[in-house]
């Protein structure tokens, strides 16, 4: 089947929110606490709730599992943030009031399905508060494997040094790159092995997030030998579909072993380096399974490869 609609409609949506993303980074964001004590700006629930809005019109009848939840927002102290994300929308939608964009939002708390939308709106808050990098992360998913993939970066590096790049793989028709201002998409590739200069692994800035010891031994034992490419959000998924690294790995951190992957961090992001030639798995050579709920409960770590040296990663970890 082909899913044009739905790749232009998250691309347009994604685009739209990366905007949005922008103009409030442009005023240096402030930080709410949620319950988990994670960080969340104006700009995730003014991201969730463009697309989620962009989602729903169009295809009504698809549940979206997102992070964000508009009951954070609706206390009465919380009025003047939920103001201001809806004078952010009221840039992209007109219309947007506070009352719609809470209902925007919470169309982002559906549940997993036969078919469904999977939504990080900003995945990496932390290095978007760092001025870092970050990433817009929408995929759909049919039966349990992603068919679109949508990644909005604005903060990577394009070779003539603007910043911005948005990310696309429907499966079966390859992945694709283009700057997030506008242009064409051009096919991306991984890395091949016998291209010294890209023998890079990547993984997160936050130490809390990876076991980044053992991730650098298990490097190691692979030939790479460079120093790791530290970077925030699924934007390690663009560098290793792109050929700028060859492994990105995600080993439970030593201080929450107990933390399961959502499936919003990872679900765009695995498409886009499927479909450049790559592969994924959890630590124990498992595929990801996307149909069970909005946590990996039945996975545990992710090791992201250009494909050919999945196996040697996984014998390290063995
Ligand atoms: N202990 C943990 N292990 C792995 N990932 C985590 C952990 N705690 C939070 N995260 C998630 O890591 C993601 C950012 O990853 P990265 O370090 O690659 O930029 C966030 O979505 C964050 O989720 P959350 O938004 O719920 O805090
Ligand atoms: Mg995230
Ligand atoms: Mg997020
Ligand atoms: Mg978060």
């Amino acid at each position: 089947m082909s899913y044009e609609k739905e790749k232009q409609v998250a691309i347009d949506a994604a685009i739209a929110a990366a905007k949005l993303c922008q103009q409030v980074r442009q005023a240096i964001p402030a930080a709410m606490e949620k319950t988990d004590k994670s960080p969340v700006t104006v700009a995730d629930y003014g991201s969730q709730a463009l697309i989620c809005k962009a989602i729903g019109d169009m295809f009504g009848d698809d549940p979206i599992v997102a992070e964000e939840d508009a009951a954070d927002l609706s206390t009465s102290e919380m009025a003047p943030q939920l103001a201001k994300v809806t004078d952010y929308v009221k840039e992209l939608v007109p219309e947007a009031t506070p009352e719609a964009v809470k209902s925007w939002i919470d169309r982002g708390n559906g549940e997993v399905a036969p078919r469904y939308w999977t939504l990080d709106p900003i995945d990496g808050t932390k290095g978007f508060l760092r001025q870092d990098q970050y990433a817009v992360a929408l995929a759909l998913v049919e039966s349990g494997q992603v068919k679109v993939g949508v990644l909005a970066c604005p903060a990577m590096p394009l070779e003539n040094g603007e910043c911005g790049i948005l990310y696309v793989a429907v499966r079966g028709e390859g992945a694709f790159m283009a700057p997030l201002a506008g242009g064409d998409l051009q096919p991306i590739r991984v890395a091949d092995i016998g291209d010294a200069a890209n023998l890079r692994f990547v993984e997160s800035v936050e130490s809390g997030h990876g076991d980044q010891s053992r991730q650098s031994a298990v490097a190691k034992a692979v030939g790479i030998t460079a120093d790791s490419l530290r970077m925030d959000s699924q934007a390690k998924y663009g560098a290793v579909a792109s050929g700028q690294a060859v492994l990105y790995l995600r080993l439970p951190s030593p201080k929450s072993p107990n933390y399961r992957e959502k499936i919003w961090d990872h679900a765009a992001g695995t498409i886009v380096v499927e479909e450049a030639g790559g592969r994924i798995t959890d630590m124990h050579g498992k595929p990801l399974d996307f149909s069970i709920g909005a946590k990996f409960a039945n996975n545990q770590g992710v090791v992201v490869s250009n494909g050919t040296i999945h196996e040697k990663v996984l014998e390290a970890l063995a």
